[in-house]
């Protein structure tokens, strides 16, 4: 077979672009296809806008009084925030561009793509073919199967951050990240919001960490209704949510976060006899998919759906085609990160999770962000760490409270066994810090021996030493 590329990659979002990107910078002839926007959802319509859009709401609730300091209620300007979310939207997007990837050696090319045969991809009327391809096509909202919505105007993710209005009262369906994150904000923003979540609020993290979260967000005024949307009715400014155990809720707009569904239809997977899991790509732990030179990375397989995984399983790729060494993803400390206020954050296992796999063997340090200074000087003390450990080595952390995301490389580090708690226990770090969190816990689990028996008996045969002298 003539192959016109060493690579071809379909989808040019966080997995995609990695992709393409380190194989080209390794040399090979790489095809970029994406048929709409550079930067995908991420940037697009994921974690660039919402976070824009609760840097916004953070400012607007910073009013009022606290610390001495007394702020008028806020003047929520619509068009100006709007404006911010898609500011920083243009300012990130060269870093994904066309030109930057071009520049970077390969070939991009902005259509739609759709497998031929097992090393053939087609668009624009060309037929490319390659030895390697790389699928990383990304995931799109799941939309539950509510009666009477396909009759009512409602927002995802998709259309969310162009809307020319600030909600007047939203009904979030859904209390995942996108729930949690997009209620608080608007809350924090003036909106009305109630939340309706069935099971459990932000089910994958620490029920200690979340109970905090809430408690945060009802101290807002967001309002939590556990229940299940059973039908939906009404039209755009009046939408009614009729609930699975009978009551109603009634808003003005309505978004759904119901989670993401793997864009893996209408572009030949069926046809060339790529096996799909439950809500993506079926692939192993080196990201092959079920035909082995063919890859599946980021959202559009079967997995956390996270943007730093994307470009994670992006770089395995790269290595594993521009090398030839078998490569596969390590998720044994896997981060993530909600960015409500405070922030919740999750690295390796949880402390139920670490339980039920290594039983007594587990213990759990834990320290509030009221005993750390920092904190205490401002007024920022909701919150704490948990660091889960089996022995001395850390196997987990839970953290909650303000600008937890940032405290987690180290404990990556130590998760990954390239540091470890006696280390992060004897760190210098700067004061007064939230870092100072970290090396307390750590230290924490030598204390018994660092105070304990022997090197309490060789102090005070010193002591007695010096005494005599
Ligand atoms: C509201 C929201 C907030 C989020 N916030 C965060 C966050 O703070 N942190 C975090 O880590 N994650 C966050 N995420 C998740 C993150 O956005 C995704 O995990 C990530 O963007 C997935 O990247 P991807 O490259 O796999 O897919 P995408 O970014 O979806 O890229 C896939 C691309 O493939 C293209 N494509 C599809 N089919 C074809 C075809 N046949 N031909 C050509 N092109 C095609 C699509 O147009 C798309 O551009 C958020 C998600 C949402 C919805
Ligand atoms: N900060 C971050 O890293 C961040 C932020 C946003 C999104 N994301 C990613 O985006 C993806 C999507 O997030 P998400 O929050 O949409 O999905 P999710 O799967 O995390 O949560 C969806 C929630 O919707 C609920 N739900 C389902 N059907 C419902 C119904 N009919 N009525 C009410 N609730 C219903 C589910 O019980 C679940 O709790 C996730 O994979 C997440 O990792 C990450």
């Amino acid at each position: 077979m003539a192959y016109t590329h060493d690579v071809i990659v379909i989808g040019a979002g966080a997995a995609g672009l990695t992709a393409a990107g380190g194989c080209a910078l390794f040399g090979l002839e790489v095809a970029l296809i994406e048929r709409a926007e550079m930067g995908g959802e991420c940037l697009n319509n994921g974690c660039v806008p919402s976070k824009a859009l609760i840097a916004a709401s953070r400012r607007a609730g910073a009013a009022g009084s606290a610390l001495g300091v007394h702020l008028p209620a806020p003047v929520v300007d619509w068009a100006a925030v709007h404006a911010h979310i898609h500011g920083a939207i243009a300012a990130i997007a060269p870093h994904d561009s066309q030109g930057r990837f071009e520049g970077m050696g390969c070939e991009v090319i902005r259509g739609d793509a759709r497998l031929t045969d097992p090393h053939s991809v087609a668009v624009n009327g060309r037929t490319l073919c390659a030895p390697r391809i790389v699928l990383a096509t990304g995931s799109e909202p799941a939309v539950p199967p509510i009666p009477g919505l396909a009759d009512v105007p409602y927002l995802t993710n998709e259309n969310l951050f162009a809307l020319t209005e600030l909600p007047g009262h939203l009904v979030v369906l859904g209390g995942g990240a996108v729930g949690m994150e997009m209620a608080q904000a608007f809350r924090k923003l003036g909106s009305q919001v109630t939340l309706v979540e069935p099971g459990q609020l932000l089910a994958r993290d620490d029920r200690d960490s979340v109970a905090v979260v809430e408690a945060a967000m009802r101290a807002d005024g967001v309002a939590f209704v556990t229940d299940k949307a059973a039908r939906v009715s009404g039209k755009a400014g009046a939408i009614t949510v009729t609930l699975a155990g009978g009551g109603q809720v009634q808003g003005t707009h309505l978004l759904l976060a119901t989670g993401r569904r793997a864009r893996v239809a209408g572009y030949g997977l069926e046809q060339i006899g790529v096996k799909l899991g439950d809500n993506g790509i079926a692939v192993d732990a080196r990201r092959r998919t079920s035909l082995k030179h063919i890859y599946a990375i980021g959202d559009c397989r079967d997995g956390p759906r996270l943007t730093h995984v994307a470009g994670q399983e992006g770089s395995n790729v790269v290595l594993e085609i521009c090398t030839g060494l078998p490569t596969k993803v390590d998720w044994r400390a896997l981060p993530w990160c909600t960015y409500t206020l405070p922030e919740v954050a999750q690295i390796g296992l949880t402390e139920a999770q670490a339980r039920e796999q290594f039983g007594d063997a587990v213990t759990v340090q834990r320290e509030g962000f009221d005993h750390i200074d920092r904190a205490v000087a401002e007024g920022e003390t909701a919150g704490h760490m948990k660091l889960v450990l089996k022995g001395r080595k850390v196997v987990g952390a839970s953290i909650v409270g303000d600008n937890a995301g940032e405290l987690l490389l180290p404990l990556w580090q130590a998760i990954t066994g390239k540091t470890g708690t006696f280390a992060l226990g004897g760190a210098i770090v700067a004061y007064p810090t939230r870092s100072d969190v970290t090396k307390a816990l750590a230290f924490k689990a030598w204390e018994p021996t660092v105070f304990g028996k022997w090197p309490k008996k060789w102090a005070g045969l010193l002591a007695s030493l010096r005494r005599r002298s």
